[in-house]
């Protein structure tokens, strides 16, 4: 059974506009969100997009500020510090990746945690592994779990959650999300013994490696639930074709539930982001 990830983004999106309704119905306030873009690389200009998009779509403000290529690393400093600054700016989002010359680290550390809505700040990742209230979540992990509760209901508690891939971005921090949701969490990784087998164990086997079409049936439950996170472009008979990590004609067979690519988690990150602007603006507007 396909895990549609497309209407899973589309009704959260129709829950976040009432959200935001309330927000300035009741407290005058409109999340902001800002998106940084340097260069031009094709597939981020069309995430930037979607997101400014989407969030003006719910009824938030959205503003996207587009850097050269070669800006240098202090240009982009300064633009976030006066974004950190701006009242009216709750969300601020770096689109990665960012160009060589630009230590990405320094650039996350920069964004005020509060602003944070990829949740990928120190002190975000520090107080989600706490399990603090206040901490903004990475948003490719919150879609994960949510895509695997719209398949498995609400209470995930005693299953399996075998996690392949361990990215500060994706593999640690949906481990820890699975973690509070009482599963059972396995991190593997390219160092693990017969990786096959260990993901054969899982309930719930989340896909996260940048390899394209790696997970077979043979290594799949019958009946798990399977969420691919992977987006990779490859080229197929002559043409150009986005698949995941998970080789989705084969495990669907096996599968009990699994997302499709596209159409799975990425459509959730954006709508998790647009959930992030509106918690941010809630807790610190
Ligand atoms: N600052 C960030 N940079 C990046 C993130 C992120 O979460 N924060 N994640 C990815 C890119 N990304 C969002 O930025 C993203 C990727 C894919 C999708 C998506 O909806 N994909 C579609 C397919 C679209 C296509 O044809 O390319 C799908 O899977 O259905 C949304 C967001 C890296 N950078």
């Amino acid at each position: 059974m396909n895990i549609d990830g497309k209407q899973a983004a589309a009704d959260l999106r129709v829950k976040l506009t009432k959200e935001v309704e309330s927000l300035k119905a009741e407290r005058g306030i409109t999340p902001g969100l800002t998106v940084v873009l340097v260069g031009d690389d094709p597939a981020s200009q069309v995430y930037v997009r979607n997101k400014v998009k989407q969030t003006r779509e719910v009824g938030m403000i959205s503003d996207e500020i587009r850097l050269d290529e070669d800006t240098t690393e202090e240009a982009l400093l300064a633009t976030l510090a006066k974004l950190n600054n701006d009242e009216n700016v709750h969300g601020i989002l770096v689109q990665l990746p960012l160009p060589k010359h630009i230590n990405e680290e320094k650039i996350i550390a920069t964004i005020k945690p509060e602003k944070d809505v990829d949740g990928f700040h120190a002190m975000n990742s520090g107080r989600l592994l706490n399990g603090e209230k206040g901490a903004l979540v990475p948003c490719t992990p919150q879609g994960c779990v949510i895509l695997a509760k719209r398949h498995l209901g609400d209470d995930l508690s005693g299953k399996h959650a075998v996690i392949i891939g361990r990215s500060n971005i994706v593999g640690k921090p949906v481990s820890i999300l699975f973690l509070q949701e009482n599963c059972t969490v396995t991190i593997a990784h390219s160092r693990t013994q017969n990786l096959p087998s260990m993901c054969r164990q899982a309930d719930i086997l989340v896909a996260a490696v940048g390899r394209p079409e790696m997970v077979k049936a043979d290594w799949v439950k019958p009946g798990a639930t399977v969420i691919d996170v992977g987006i990779n472009r490859i080229e197929r008979d002559g043409k150009n074709k986005l698949v995941g990590d998970v080789d989705f004609d084969d495990v669907s067979a096996v599968a009990g539930g699994i997302t499709p690519v596209p159409g799975g988690v990425g459509p959730m990150t954006i709508a998790c982001l647009l959930k992030n602007t509106i918690e941010a603006a809630k807790i610190y507007g």
